[in-house]
């Protein structure tokens, strides 16, 4: 689906970092027009070519067609005002920010047509991201408009239950950041067996690359491939007893993700007090 956003329908992202940063570089790559987008973002000193940035909202001008909310979850009650300020009918809401839930985004944004909290992550820059999709409010052909959005970043999973959002931001949306930690394991294991620290990280890339790719080429599951790399009585075997005793490595990656799930709910709730 083409971008429903040109300079008369313009899409503002409201605070562009790491997140909303990645998201707009694909977009850009993907064909939308530089000319329908505005950041505003205090901090950025340079927008991609042909976009404008301003370092506070443009007044006085038609509320747009989308505007993408990509500050940190901690400041948005302070912001609220202001965003909705930057609303009408027309105009879809989309937040990012973890935890911040939609009856909160409701109640702040008493104008906007639609709201939807999508939930990205980082491999997005690429279009290789998991994003999570719930409507919250729905007008202003808000599912059509977030989903033009979500598509070029990759997988887009649109759920009904918006618990759902809070559980993916610790599945999909920090996941990466866990995986890059598991990638830092092997390097340091391997570094520990001998190899170099430029060879170690080398081969925990491609390592945990080439095995990712594989998985998602692949019709049997991951189970079934750990198996397939498995000998009986080999190597393989003796690492994974080490993995699966007393269920480590299901224990701890289920610990990290309800870590991660618990504090999506704590910050919706300071958000409401
Ligand atoms: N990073 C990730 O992988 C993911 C992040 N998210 C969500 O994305 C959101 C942004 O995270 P991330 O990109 O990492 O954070 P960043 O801090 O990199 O980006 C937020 C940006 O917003 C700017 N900002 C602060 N106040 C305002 C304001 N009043 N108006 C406009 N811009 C403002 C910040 O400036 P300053 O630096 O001065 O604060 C910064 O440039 C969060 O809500 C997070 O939950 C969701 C999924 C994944
Ligand atoms: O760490 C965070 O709070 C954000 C949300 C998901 C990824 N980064």
């Amino acid at each position: 689906m083409a971008f429903p956003f040109t300079p008369s329908r313009p899409l503002w992202l409201l605070g562009c970092g790491n997140m909303a940063g990645a998201m707009l570089s694909r977009w850009l790559e993907s064909g939308l027009d530089p000319a329908a987008v505005t950041i505003v973002d205090p901090m950025r000193t340079d927008a991609p070519e042909g976009v404008r940035l301003c370092a506070v909202p443009p007044a006085d001008e038609p509320a747009p067609a989308a505007l993408l909310i990509g500050i940190k979850p901690q400041i948005f009650i302070e912001t609220a005002g202001t965003i909705d300020a930057l609303t009408g009918p027309e105009t879809v809401v989309i937040s990012i920010m973890a935890g911040i839930d939609g009856a909160t985004l409701g109640d702040r944004f008493a104008r906007a047509g639609g709201i939807v909290r999508l939930m990205p992550n980082l491999p997005a820059a690429l279009g290789q991201g998991a994003s999570i999709l719930h409507i919250c409010r729905d007008g202003a052909n808000a599912h059509d408009v977030a989903d033009a959005l979500a598509r070029p970043l990759g997988l887009a999973l649109w759920v009904d239950r918006e618990a759902l959002i809070d559980a993916g931001t610790a599945v999909s949306g920090s996941g990466p950041a866990f995986v890059y930690r598991f990638i830092d394991a092997i390097a340091k294991g391997a570094e520990k067996l001998g190899f170099a620290p430029d060879q170690a990280a080398a081969l925990a890339l491609a390592t945990v690359g080439g095995a990712a790719a594989l998985a998602a080429a692949s019709d049997v599951s991951p189970a079934t491939l750990a198996d397939r790399v498995a000998s009986p009585g080999g190597t393989t075997r003796a690492g994974l007893n080490i993995l699966d005793a007393d269920q480590s490595i299901d224990s701890l990656v289920a610990r990290t993700l309800q870590a991660a799930s618990d504090r999506a709910v704590e910050l919706a709730e300071m958000a409401r007090n």
